[in-house]
């Protein structure tokens, strides 16, 4: 059996990654090492085997003997312990959650629903590095990547709407934090049927304003009631790294190289924080190649992968299939609102959502690990 190195298991993504193992019987499949930052020398998780005690995480000898090593233990990880191990003459497969190495010329980014034969021609050259794509990107091409695949697709525009899960753990108990000390707010209001709303707005907006220190330390600003239309890094051009992820790892998921050469599908749009636990939202519109009826189009995304499920375009099966709150915590990946829009019969429109968890982070790394190991 494969040894196989696990860095990261508790934290969020990581335990996410730790159920979905174990729903699949993937331990019955290999030999887990457990690693840990904070605790080597403790006590491994239950499903570990013959190797119970947890493994320091920064000690390259000890992941030196894993045959594979999976991590969702973050970017700063990756990035000191991953040259030292290859430095050391590691040559085994790591599997990473962090965008650290995302474009790598020898990474490839992982989501094989959309780009297994990218996958197996990495692997038939020697690949060793899988890395998962950043949450957006790998749920929009579950959605909507049978458009790419057929060579519809001549520009896509996203509008994102994430979760405060991408952010992070703490992000995700500061908003409903936020959300708990709105409410307090206007208790009292609240519970009176006769009150005035527009007090209660004043009371709430007051509140929001000054939510300081401790009260956004992970936002920076209030979310809870708001949102913010920028995520991650400013790249000093108007864009946000998240928004530059779209089109450059799109490309690189599809096999199209690094995402800006000529041929390069443009991919662009405003990625917006919303207050939702963890689902990522996004509302899209394609330029199409040719006018292509609408009934094909929503035929080729059905079929496309067995996740992905197409929302009838009434309002009706929208409010109860294609929210954040029907999807967290499943694997399905609805596509709706699907439509031609008023600028022409090329133009199409969709709206799809995704567990950013899920097919956002653990399940590209967890079906990675089932290719190498049935490879
Ligand atoms: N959050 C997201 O949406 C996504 C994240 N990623 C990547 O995955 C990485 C990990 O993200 P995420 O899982 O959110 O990070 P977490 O902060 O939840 O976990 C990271 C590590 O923090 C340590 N830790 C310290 N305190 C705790 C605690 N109380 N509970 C659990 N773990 C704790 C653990 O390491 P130890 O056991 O060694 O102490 C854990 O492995 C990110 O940095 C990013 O690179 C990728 C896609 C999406
Ligand atoms: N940036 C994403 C989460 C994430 O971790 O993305 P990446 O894996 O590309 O760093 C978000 O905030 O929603």
């Amino acid at each position: 059996m494969k040894l196989v190195g696990l860095v990261g298991w508790r934290g969020m993504v990581g335990s996410v990654l730790m159920d979905r193992m174990v729903a699949e019987s993937d331990f019955d499949l290999i030999e887990p090492l457990f690693f840990s930052t904070s605790n080597a020398g403790g006590k491994a998780p239950a499903m570990a085997k013959n190797e119970t005690v947890l493994q320091d995480a920064h000690d390259i000898e000890a992941l030196k003997r894993c045959d594979i090593v999976i991590t969702a233990q973050g970017g700063d990880y990756t990035s000191e312990v991953y040259p030292k191990l290859r430095a050391a003459g590691w040559n085994g497969h790591w599997i990473d959650a962090a965008s650290t190495l995302r474009m790598d010329k020898k990474a490839v980014i992982v989501l094989d629903p959309v780009n297994l034969p990218v996958i197996q021609n990495a692997l038939a050259h020697g690949g060793k590095d899988w890395i998962g794509g950043n949450c957006t990107v790998s749920c929009m091409l579950m959605g909507v990547g049978a458009l790419y695949k057929a060579g519809l697709v001549e520009w896509m525009s996203t509008q994102t709407y994430q979760a405060a899960s991408g952010g992070g753990a703490q992000h995700m108990r500061e908003l409903l934090t936020q959300y708990g000390t709105l409410n307090a707010e206007v208790k009292s209001l609240l519970d009176d049927p006769k009150s005035a709303i527009l007090e209660i707005d004043r009371k709430v907006i007051a509140r929001q304003r000054s939510l300081t220190g401790a009260e956004t330390a992970n936002f920076g600003v209030p979310l809870g009631g708001s949102l913010i239309p920028w995520i991650d890094k400013d790249l000093g051009n108007g864009m946000s790294k998240e928004e530059w992820k779209g089109m450059a790892e799109t490309n690189k998921i599809l096999g199209m190289g690094e995402g800006f050469n000529s041929a390069a599908i443009p991919v662009d749009g405003f990625c917006v924080r919303v207050g939702a636990m963890r689902c990522h939202s996004q509302a899209l519109t394609f330029k199409l190649k040719k006018d292509v009826p609408l009934a094909d189009i929503e035929g080729m995304i059905a079929a496309d992968n067995a996740w992905v499920k197409v929302v009838p375009n009434t309002r009706e099966a929208t409010i109860q299939d294609l929210t954040p709150v029907a999807v967290t915590g499943t694997m399905t990946i609805p596509v709706g609102r699907i439509r031609k829009l008023a600028m022409g019969p090329e133009y199409l429109g969709a709206f799809t959502i995704g567990d950013q968890l899920l097919w956002g982070a653990a399940e590209p790394l967890r079906r990675m690990l089932r290719i190498l190991l049935e490879a």
